[in-house]
């Protein structure tokens, strides 16, 4: 048996063309999101991420501002420029690329970028309400999930999703939304026992670990969905996952690729969310 591929890419740009679309009929009401990227030093992957979230911008008719700082810049320095930024009209959605330097205290950070504003959803506030289901900016891997498994077809609803990993940029938030889509929601870390035989018992088994080709053929019950947040440059420079793959490919029932699944819905997300930002502060709802 061997899986069928979830088109990270192709999903990603269906939910670009709907974006497009509504942010061409908001500028008619002379409203034009915008977001504006922080980035703080030099480290050769932001930079990468940077360039990618402007240039998706530009495609959706977004305005944008990317803010290079030099490593050295001082916190206050850092959270003067936040404050400027909260105050700016055109600017709906600010994101500072983490992580930061070590001499920059990254929560101090998140705390002083305005709610409203908060298109990473990494705020406590955003985070609070998640927890309660209030309609927040959600976290942008964790929505993508969702949005890939409900348009694969795949509803967690009365599924058992498992998932590994706890941080709070994906694992923890990505559980609380299978939770409120109605799965039954395991969450694992690098301290639960016989791991494998826990994912076996996944329908849905969501990976956000760090490790390169962790999860294997056996973790896998035959059928389920593998959905892959890992993102792990090889020594050869080449990009791969937390899931082996090719291996796993003989289980699932579907899987998504690395690249080309989560990673493309990440900064799809970051613009629904800008969008959404923009109507919210221009008092147009959905
Ligand atoms: N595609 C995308 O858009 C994004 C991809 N990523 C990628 O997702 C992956 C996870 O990122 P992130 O959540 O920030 O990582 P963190 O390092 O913050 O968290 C990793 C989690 O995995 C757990 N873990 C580590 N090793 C093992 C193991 N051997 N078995 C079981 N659990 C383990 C840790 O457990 P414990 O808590 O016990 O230490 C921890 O909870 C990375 O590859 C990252 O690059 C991240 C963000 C966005
Ligand atoms: N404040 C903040 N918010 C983030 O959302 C954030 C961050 N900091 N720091 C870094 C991580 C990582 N991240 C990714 C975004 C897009 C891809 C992506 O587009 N991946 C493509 C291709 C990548 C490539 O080829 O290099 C893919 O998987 O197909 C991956 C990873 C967002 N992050
Ligand atoms: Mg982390």
């Amino acid at each position: 048996m061997s899986a069928q591929i979830i088109d990270g890419k192709k999903i990603s740009d269906e939910i670009r063309e709907e974006i497009r679309r509504e942010t061409a009929a908001l500028k008619e009401r002379g409203v034009q999101p915008g977001l504006a990227v922080v980035l703080v030093g030099e480290d050769p992957a932001s930079q990468v991420y940077v360039r990618n979230k402007a240039k998706a911008c530009e495609d959706l008719g977004f305005y944008s501002e990317v803010h290079r700082l030099p490593a050295e810049t001082s916190q206050s320095e850092l959270l003067g420029m936040i404050d400027r930024l909260n105050r700016q009209g055109n600017i709906n959605g600010i994101l500072v690329q983490l992580p930061l330097p070590k001499h920059i205290e990254e929560k101090a950070v998140i705390d002083a970028i305005s709610v409203e504003k908060d298109v990473d959803g990494f705020h406590p506030v955003s985070v609070g309400n998640l927890m309660i289901g209030d309609d927040s900016l959600l976290p942008c891997t964790p929505a993508g999930v969702i949005e890939l498994l409900k348009r694969t077809g795949q509803s967690p609803s009365g599924k058992h999703a498992v998932v590994i990993g706890r941080s709070n940029i994906v694992g923890k938030p990505v559980s609380m939304l299978l939770l409120r889509e109605n799965a039954t929601v395991t969450m694992t870390h690098s301290r639960t026992p016989d791991l494998p035989k826990v994912a076996r018992q996944a329908d849905i088994l969501v990976v956000a670990v760090g490790v390169a080709k962790l999860v294997k053929r056996d973790w896998v019950k035959p059928g389920a969905v593998v959905i892959d947040v890992g993102m792990n440059r090889l020594p050869d420079g080449k990009l791969c996952g937390d899931v082996d793959f090719g291996d796993a490919a003989e289980a699932a029932g579907w899987i998504t690729p690395v690249p080309g699944g989560v990673g493309p819905m990440t900064i799809t997300m970051l613009m629904s969310n800008t969008l959404k930002a923009a109507k919210r502060a221009n008092g147009i709802d959905r």
